[in-house]
Order: C-alpha cells, then sequence, then structure tokens
C-alpha cells in the first residue's frame, strides 16, 4: 500500500465561509482518479494512540513507538458498498487540557474544519483523555455549525484492563448522549476493529455525499415491494393451465 504524505492540503485550507472554502467545497467531494474522496481527521489527548490507530489501519501493523506527532495526512482507498473511495487521514498533535478547558491551536483547527469526518480518541488508561470527549465534541460541531459532522469515539488501549482508569461502557454511554458511534480497540491487538471504526465513518460520510440517492435505495431495499398484481394473475393463470393440461393428459 502506498502511503502518501501531503501536509499542503491542511496547511492551505482556506478560511470556512470564504470564496476559495467555497471552490474548495465544490471540488472537495473528488480525490486523485475522480473518486469521491472521504477525509477524516483523528483528534484526541497526547499519548492516546493516535498516531498508532492511523498506522494500524493504513499498514494493518502496529509499530510499537513514534516521534511524538506533528500532523501528518496519509492516503489510501477503501471500498463502501461496492465504490471504491479515496481516504485521507490527517494524524494531529496531541491536545493540551489546562485548567480552564481544551486548547486547541489554529493548525488543529484547521484540520478540523477540513475533515468531512473526526475521530476521537481516549485512552481507556487515561481518565483525563476521557475528560476531553465532550468538550472536544462541542468544539468540532462547532467548527462545523449548520451540519452534523460524523463523529466516532474510539476508546483505545483495550489490552490494559489491569491499568485501566476508565470503564469502556462510560465512553460507551458517552458516545450515546453525544449522538456518536463507539468503538473499543486495542490497536495493539486487533486490526479488525480499527477497521471497522474507520469503516462505519466512511460509510456515513458517503451516505451524507448523496442525500438523495442513497437514503432512497436504502428505503427501497428495506421496504418489502408489493408484489405486482398483473404477475400474481399471470402466475394464477399458468398454475391453471398447467392443472388443465395434467387433468387433459392423466384422461388420456
Ligand atoms: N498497550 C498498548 N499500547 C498502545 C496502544 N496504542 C498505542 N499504544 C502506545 O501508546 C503510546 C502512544 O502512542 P501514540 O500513537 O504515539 O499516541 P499519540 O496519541 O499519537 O501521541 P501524541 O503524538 O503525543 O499525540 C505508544 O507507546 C504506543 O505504542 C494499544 O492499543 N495498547
Amino acid at each position: 500500500m502506498r502511503l502518501i504524505q501531503n501536509m499542503c492540503t491542511i496547511a492551505e485550507y482556506p478560511a470556512p465561509g470564504s470564496a476559495a472554502a467555497a471552490a474548495a467545497a465544490a471540488e472537495g467531494c473528488l480525490g486523485a482518479a475522480g473518486r469521491r474522496l472521504v477525509k477524516i481527521a483523528v483528534v484526541g489527548a497526547s499519548g492516546v494512540g493516535k498516531t498508532a490507530l492511523v498506522v494500524r489501519f493504513l499498514t494493518k501493523r502496529f509499530i510499537g513507538d513514534y516521534e511524538r506527532n506533528a500532523g501528518n495526512l496519509y492516503t489510501r482507498q477503501v471500498q463502501i458498498e461496492g465504490e471504491t473511495l479515496a481516504i485521507q487521514v490527517q494524524d494531529t498533535p496531541g491536545i493540551q487540557i489546562h485548567e480552564n478547558g481544551l486548547s486547541c491551536n489554529e493548525q488543529l483547527n484547521r484540520c478540523i474544519r477540513w475533515a468531512d469526518a473526526v475521530v476521537i480518541v481516549f485512552s481507556i488508561t487515561d481518565h483525563k483523555s476521557y475528560e476531553l470527549i465532550g468538550q472536544l465534541h462541542q468544539h468540532v460541531q462547532q467548527l462545523h455549525l449548520g451540519t452534523r459532522l460524523p463523529v466516532v469515539v474510539v476508546a483505545n488501549k483495550a489490552d490494559l484492563l489491569h491499568i485501566k482508569q476508565v470503564d469502556p461502557q462510560l465512553g460507551l454511554q458517552l458516545a450515546g448522549v453525544l449522538g456518536c458511534s463507539f468503538y473499543e480497540v486495542s490497536v495493539s491487538e486487533n486490526y479488525n476493529d480499527v477497521y471497522n471504526a474507520f469503516h462505519i465513518l466512511c460509510k456515513e460520510v458517503s451516505h451524507k455525499q448523496q442525500p438523495s440517492g442513497t437514503p432512497e435505495r436504502r428505503r427501497t431495499s428495506l421496504i418489502p415491494r408489493p408484489k405486482s398484481p398483473n404477475m400474481q394473475d399471470l402466475k394464477r393463470r399458468f398454475k391453471q393451465a398447467l392443472s388443465a393440461k395434467v387433468r387433459t393428459v392423466t384422461s388420456v
């Protein structure tokens, strides 16, 4: 798999409301080779495993240690409901927690504005990282006023239950209150949960990008199609014809 690092996309992303932002939004749904593009930002406190999560998703591998992250952008392709989408994943520097709340610098805000969806990560071994989730979710929604951005909350380091500070159940409850999906994962031990967390987000964005088409397609696949009266009529007539023939054959 090829990983493309490309910091320019984020650094040059125009401020919301500007003419440049409108033009970017118009083009923004298409990636390389004309594929639909899904942009995902991964955010959370420092040390919760954001880089490990992104690398695991992209390469299937868990690599123990990384340089402290300055924010890298990676690209890969995924299959969603039979369509190949280009997805860009933005790893972000850990958010600092101050006594009076979040400290999000402009680089992080740009990443969040740029994104079509956000993964908020906390570690079950770090209660402070969990305490951040509510504020972070609020901050994300504020930067996307007027739209409901798809967000998934990920509780990482599920393999470290013996030193847990947060019951993963609390993460599930909080995600429910915030209206987000929730995944408990161990980036170090399980690839599938990591994949599923990203996959569900891509699916949500993909459906959002096709507001008129997809729900209709989904609705029609859920509602059983009424049987055509003509078809039933045809079947009845066919049966009648068949039994008449059988009768004729047996009577001969
Ligand atoms: N046991 C265990 N360790 C993990 C897991 N995920 C990440 N780690 C470890 O947690 C540490 C921090 O991981 P990073 O991916 O660098 O965390 P980060 O959130 O990107 O950190 P910053 O760059 O500081 O924001 C590393 O030593 C990882 O090996 C996990 O699922 N289980």
